[in-house]
């Protein structure tokens, strides 16, 4: 038997599958124990793939996906057509690949219950962490331990943005053309610098993670597009940097046991190993009872890396199509309840540009404590007519900590809100 596979999208990614298809047909098939043959790729534009044989390129996806074909491929990314075009194919009893988050952020119940329909397998390494394996050792490798934490940068764009401004003080703008020139950006690059590509990910990590259903909708977001320059120049002050987090936690209120997930820009400590992914790269901890802390490092955009994780997941679904198994389907027994983000305790950074005379620090102080906020750390640092006040918080209810912001920044005394941003990593 030959494994047919049909491949919807030819873009950054889709474009690598297919070189990589060709280039390692032998050694896929030796893999596998069977060929492997693309017997189709549904595009929008065939002239602009003059790579791609001919005969193989078609503008009907849907023709494509209800052919005589064995495994579907989708990398053209958003909500529809391809989850229309995915329902079919896993109602149809064909396994589907695929690296689109988007999707899976929202409609993953939908589409397990097709693929759970017909016996068919769903994998997508390539939606989180791009070439990281992290997905499948969550499902498989880790499925005998309790997860406790996922946490870690998993979108390219914004960090190649974020380290580019902290290395060099380069524009943002430039450098989110240049993420998109370099084929990690989305088609709507929105969805990175607003956190949107992010939270996705979050909530599929998050699922996982718990065995609890969770969505995009369920995802607290912040992206980076209000992180400025005076941001980051106040975390070096205090030898940080700024990364955008994905955060995946178990907590506890009222002896309930619940999940609650975020996306937000962090200081962390420069000596914090987060602090060192740069570029497009991802990194992610898992923390576990039993197996500790385990970090995941590599590249988390870009065609040919994103491929790499395709390419895993069309021998995975291959091989099980061979031996006539499958892959492990959705696992959501836990159904625990989401917090939001109000409820989960957090630290903040806050620097203020204050009146330099007496009063002053105790003023701010008591906000904080009427607040039930505790300082962890104060810096004051005098100049001609007003002072800097930074201030770094103990763990607080985030709630909290944003009346306290919204409280302080009423002072009189209170010139400017200078930066406010959350800690993540050591206790400073
Ligand atoms: N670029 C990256 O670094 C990564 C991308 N992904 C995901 O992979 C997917 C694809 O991303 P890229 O290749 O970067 O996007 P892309 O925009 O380069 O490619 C998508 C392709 O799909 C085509 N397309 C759109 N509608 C179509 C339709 N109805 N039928 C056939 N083709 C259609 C577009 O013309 C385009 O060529 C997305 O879900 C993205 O989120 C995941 C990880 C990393
Ligand atoms: N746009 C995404 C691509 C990979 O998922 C990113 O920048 O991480
Ligand atoms: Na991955």
């Amino acid at each position: 038997m030959t494994i047919r596979v049909a491949m919807l999208g030819c873009g950054t990614v889709g474009a690598q599958v297919v070189r990589l298809l060709e280039e390692q047909a032998a050694d896929l098939a030796a893999r596998i124990g069977d060929d492997v043959e693309l017997a189709g790729v549904a595009v929008r534009r065939p002239h602009r793939h003059p790579d791609v044989p001919a005969h193989l390129l078609t503008t009907d996806a849907t023709a494509l996906v209800e052919s005589d074909v064995d495994v579907v491929v989708e990398v053209i990314g958003g909500i529809e057509p391809a989850r229309a075009l995915l329902g079919a194919a896993l109602r149809g009893g064909k396994s589907v690949v695929t690296a689109n988050k988007a999707l899976l952020a929202e409609h993953a119940e939908e589409l397990f219950a097709a693929a759970e329909s017909s016996g068919a397998d769903l994998y997508f390494e390539a939606a989180v962490a791009g070439a990281i394996p992290l997905l499948r050792p969550m499902r498989e490798s880790l499925a005998g331990d309790r997860i406790n934490r996922v946490m870690g940068i998993v979108n390219g764009t914004t960090n190649y943005i974020l380290s580019a401004m902290d290395s060099s003080g380069a524009g943002y703008a430039d450098t989110l053309d240049e993420a998109s020139r370099l084929g990690y950006a989305e088609a709507d690059p929105t969805a990175d610098v607003d956190g949107y590509d992010a939270a996705s990910k979050a909530a599929i990590l998050a699922s996982i993670a718990f065995h609890t259903r969770v969505t995009a909708a369920d995802v607290y977001r912040e992206g980076i597009a209000a992180v400025t320059q005076a941001d980051i120049a106040a975390a070096r002050a205090l030898g940080r940097t700024i990364k955008l987090l994905a955060i995946c936690e178990r907590v506890e209120s009222d002896g309930t046991e619940a999940v609650a997930v975020r996306v937000h820009p962090a200081m962390i400590p420069r000596t914090h190993p987060l602090a060192g992914v740069g570029g497009a790269f991802n990194a992610v901890f898992v923390e576990a009872d039993a197996a500790g802390s385990l970090m995941f490092y590599g590249q988390g955009a870009g065609g040919a890396p994103t491929a790499s994780a395709v390419l895993g997941d069309l021998v995975a679904v291959a091989r099980n199509r061979v031996v006539g198994g499958r892959g492990p389907g959705e696992s959501s027994y836990a159904a625990l309840p989401v917090r939001q983000i109000s409820q989960v305790d957090t630290r903040y950074h806050i620097s203020l540009d204050v009146a330099d005379r007496p009063g002053v620090l105790s003023a701010v102080a008591s906000v904080f404590a009427e607040h039930d906020v505790s300082i962890a750390a104060v810096r004051q640092q005098g100049r001609t007519e007003d002072a800097s006040l930074v201030i770094v918080t103990h763990s607080a209810p985030d709630a909290a900590l944003r009346s306290t912001v919204d409280k302080i920044a009423g002072l009189p005394v209170v010139h400017d809100v200078v930066s406010v941003m959350r800690v993540e990593g050591e206790e400073p």
